[in-house]
C-alpha cells in the first residue's frame, strides 16, 4: 500500500502577499487520510506510553490529573488524545498543516536561501532561523534540518523590525495559530501539575506567558530519507539523546525515530543509556507526545522529571520516507528566578545563599554547556 504519509501533497507554492488569515489558501486543505502515521513495522521494542485524553484534563476529571501528575513524577513523557476536543483536533489539523508547509519548503527552497533564514548570533539559541546538520557537499542535509519559528517574535516582538521571510511570511497565521493553541494546552497541563504540587495558584501562568520573551519556539523538523542500503546515518542517531531545554514539549511525528529509554534501562551517564536500553515512540494518529523538559526539575527540585529521548533513522525501509515533525515548546519568561518553587510538596534547597540564575541566563548556560559536551564528543547538533 502507498503510504499516506509522504502521498504527493497537494503543491503548495507560497505566495509573496502576506496574509492574515490562518485558512488562507496559502494553507491546504486539511484531509486526516493524508495524515494517518506510518505504522512502526513489528517487532520493534516499543514504549507504550499512557495516554491522556485532553477532554478528560479541560473537564477538570480527577483521575486523569493524577494520571498526568504520576507520569511526570516518572518518566515526563505521555501521549496526549486531542481528538476527544475540538481545541485538540483543531491543534492536529494545524499540526498536520505545518508539517506539510514545512516538508514543502524544506525540499524546494534553496539552501541560501534557507541560511538567510538566520539563527541567533548566540551559539545553541535555536528558536530562531533555520539550522542544518552535516550538510553533505552538494548542500543538502543529511541529519536534520529545522525551521525555528521563533515565538517571542511575532508574539513579544522582541526585536524591533523583525520578519519572517518572504517564503514563511504566507503561514505566519498558521504560525500563530498553532503557537496561541498549543500554548493554551501548555497551560491545561501546567495548571494540573501545579495544583497537584500545592503551589500558588497562578504561578505557571504567570511565568510561562504567551506574549513574553522566553525563546519559546515552533520547530518543523525533516530528516530527509536515506535511499542507499548501507548509510552511516543508518547507524547514528540523527538527534543524539537530550533533555529538552524548556518546560513542556508538544511533537507530533508521523514516521517512528523518536526513542526512549526503558523505566529500567543501565545508564552510563546521564544522558547515556546503554544501546539495548532504547526503546521505540509509536507514531498514533491524533495524538501528541508531550514531555517535560529542564526547568521543571528545577522548579520542583526533581520532584517532576525532563525526558530523555534521541531520534534515529527510521527503520529499514521507513529510511526512504522523507520523516517531518513538528514541534512546539513552551519555555518559562525570560525573568523568572530558576529556583524551587514554595510548597509543602517540594524539597527545599539547602544552600538559600547559592545565586539564583534568571530563565534566560540559566537557558544560556544550560545550552552552552550542551553546545560544548556536544562539539567535545565530536556530535553535530543540539537541541534548545
Ligand atoms: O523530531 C523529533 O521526533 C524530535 C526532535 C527533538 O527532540 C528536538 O528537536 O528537540
Ligand atoms: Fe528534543
Amino acid at each position: 500500500m502507498e503510504n499516506p504519509a509522504v502521498e504527493t501533497q497537494a503543491p503548495m507554492n507560497p505566495k509573496s502577499d502576506a496574509s492574515t488569515d490562518a485558512n488562507a489558501d496559502v494553507v491546504p486543505t486539511f484531509d486526516p487520510n493524508n495524515f494517518n502515521p506510518v505504522p512502526l513495522p513489528e517487532g520493534l521494542p516499543t514504549y507504550d506510553l499512557p495516554k491522556v485524553s485532553i477532554a478528560k484534563l479541560l473537564s477538570g476529571d480527577k483521575e486523569e490529573a493524577k494520571t498526568v501528575f504520576h507520569i511526570c513524577s516518572k518518566t515526563g513523557f505521555f501521549y496526549l488524545n486531542l481528538m476527544d476536543h475540538p481545541l485538540g483536533r483543531k491543534l492536529w489539523e494545524n499540526a498536520c498543516k505545518a508539517r506539510n508547509v514545512g516538508q514543502h519548503l524544506m525540499s524546494t527552497i534553496p539552501l541560501e536561501d534557507k541560511k538567510a533564514f538566520l539563527m541567533r548570533p548566540e551559539k545553541g539559541v535555536l528558536d530562531r532561523g533555520f539550522s542544518s546538520s552535516s550538510s553533505a557537499n552538494e548542500g543538502i542535509a543529511r541529519a536534520v534540518e529545522s525551521l525555528n519559528i521563533p515565538r517571542d517574535e511575532l508574539f513579544a516582538k522582541t526585536t524591533p523590525g523583525w520578519e519572517l521571510p518572504a517564503w514563511l511570511r504566507p503561514y505566519e497565521a498558521l504560525f500563530k495559530e498553532i503557537q496561541t493553541d498549543a500554548h493554551a494546552v501548555e497551560q491545561i497541563i501546567l495548571g494540573i501539575l501545579e495544583k497537584e504540587l500545592e503551589v500558588e495558584p497562578g504561578t505557571f501562568a504567570r511565568t510561562h506567558q504567551l506574549d513574553a520573551p522566553t525563546y519559546s519556539f515552533l520547530r518543523i523538523l525533516r530528516y530527509p530519507p536515506i535511499l542507499g542500503g548501507a548509510d552511516e546515518m543508518r547507524e547514528r542517531p540523527r538527534v543524539f539523546a537530550h533533555r529538552d531545554v524548556v518546560s513542556i514539549a508538544m511533537l507530533f511525528t508521523w514516521v517512528g525515530g523518536l526513542q526512549i529509554p526503558k523505566d529500567d534501562a543501565v545508564m552510563l551517564d546521564s544522558v547515556t543509556p546503554t544501546e539495548d536500553s532504547w526503546l521505540w515512540v509509536r507514531p498514533e494518529p491524533g495524538y501528541m507526545i508531550v514531555n517535560l523538559g529542564d526547568s521543571m526539575p528545577v522548579f520542583t527540585n526533581g520532584v517532576l522529571k525532563s525526558g530523555l529521548h534521541r531520534v534515529v533513522t527510521a527503520h529499514e525501509n521507513q529510511a526512504q520516507l522523507d520523516r517531518v515533525s513538528v514541534l512546539f515548546t513552551g519555555r518559562p519568561n525570560w525573568e523568572v528566578p530558576m529556583a524551587p518553587l514554595v510548597s509543602p510538596k517540594i524539597p527545599a534547597t539547602r544552600e538559600s545563599s547559592q545565586t539564583v540564575e534568571s530563565c534566560k541566563e540559566w537557558g544560556d548556560n544550560v545550552i552552552k554547556a550542551y553546545y560544548l559536551d556536544n562539539v567535545q564528543k565530536g556530535r553535530i547538533r543540539i537541541s534548545a
